[in-house]
């Protein structure tokens, strides 16, 4: 008999969600046994905003638990991964992505256009933050963290402070609560962040027999998606928790597969938001991405990053069209 596979995962309702359906789909797909095991994160323990602990900090105690050979296999939240390679590990599956994009709950059914100037919302990202300010409506927007049930208390709850949150809609589909969206975001007013509701499983790049058991997971169109969106933050140098945002939406056109990718850089405030988007096929999904990035950095999304050095002859300061 071969022995169960060991997956590790954080201990978030979230978390335990997403790596039970991975799991159950596994053992459906392969009849192999799987066995999931608490991993306690760094980004567990803390209660700061996750943009002050930095890059991965949900990530990095899974992957010490891949090297050391104490769990064969991780899930993660695909948009949390930093850009940079794990040495030694291997995204073997991406599966089928969920829907992407970000939603609102709010008090009284409300949308977002419902909601009055100074009303509060709850958002801990900067790519939110940014968008919510961009958005002109004179909504007062308030750093929250937590885990989601914690988030949702905050509107919906018997102390309830805020008027509204921000949340992805994937998390609160994995965990049975969509039914509290008042309204998810039409990507033209709030674009997802790169990567938004796709999972990553990761195992050890030499577990040869595993790469290839997990690739049954593999959903190719999520894959090229998560691709074009991850080339583009890794080509600005930044990471999951900068203003930066993309979608790529892929399509069947005349010519086959078509990929359609629109990203964007917006300054906290809100002030300065470049947008843009590009065209291309499935099987340029990296180039794609890397060439939008481009684009964003000759309109200055550098200045908007706040890198240094590397600012070329198109990189003034970028005002908000409006
Ligand atoms: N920022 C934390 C995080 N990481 C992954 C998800 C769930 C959505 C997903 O899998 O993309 C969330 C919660 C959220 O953004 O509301």
């Amino acid at each position: 008999m071969t022995a169960p596979l060991r997956l590790g995962t954080r201990g978030s309702a979230l978390a335990m969600a997403q790596s039970g359906q991975v799991a159950a789909a596994l053992t459906e797909a392969t009849g192999r046994q799987v066995e999931l095991v608490e991993v306690v994160t760094a980004g567990d323990r803390s209660s700061a905003p996750v943009h002050r602990l930095g890059v991965g900090v949900f990530v990095s105690a899974l992957r010490d638990a891949l090297t050391a050979r104490t769990i064969d296999l991780a899930v993660h939240s695909y948009k949390d991964l930093p850009t940079a390679a794990a040495p030694g590990l291997h995204v073997a599956a991406v599966p089928p992505r969920q829907d992407p994009r970000d939603a609102l709950v709010a008090r009284g059914g409300r949308t977002l256009a419902e909601l009055p100037p100074g009303a509060v919302v709850g958002t801990g990202a900067l790519r939110r933050i940014a968008q919510l300010h961009a958005l002109g409506l004179q909504l007062e927007v308030t750093p929250i963290r937590g885990n989601v049930d914690t988030r949702l208390a905050r509107v919906l709850g018997p102390d309830a402070d805020l008027d509204a949150v921000v949340l992805a809609r994937a998390g609160l589909a994995r965990l049975d609560r969509a039914d509290v969206i008042t309204e998810t975001l039409d990507p033209m007013l709030m674009l997802p962040a790169p990567a938004q509701g796709a999972l990553a499983v990761e195992c050890r790049a030499d577990d040869t027999d595993l790469v290839e058991l997990l690739a049954v997971l593999d959903h190719a169109p999520s894959r090229a998606a998560v691709i074009a969106e991850r080339a583009l933050l890794a080509t600005l140098e930044a990471g999951c928790s900068a203003p930066v945002a993309a979608y790529a939406e892929l399509a069947e056109g005349d010519a086959g597969d078509e990929i359609y990718l629109r990203g964007a850089v917006i300054s906290p405030d809100g002030t300065r938001d470049l947008r843009l988007s590009r065209t291309g096929t499935p099987a340029d999904a990296a180039e794609i991405g890397k060439a939008l990035a481009a684009e964003l950095l000759e309109l200055g999304a550098d200045s908007i990053l706040g890198h240094e050095g590397n600012a070329g002859p198109g990189t003034q300061q970028f005002g908000s069209t409006e």
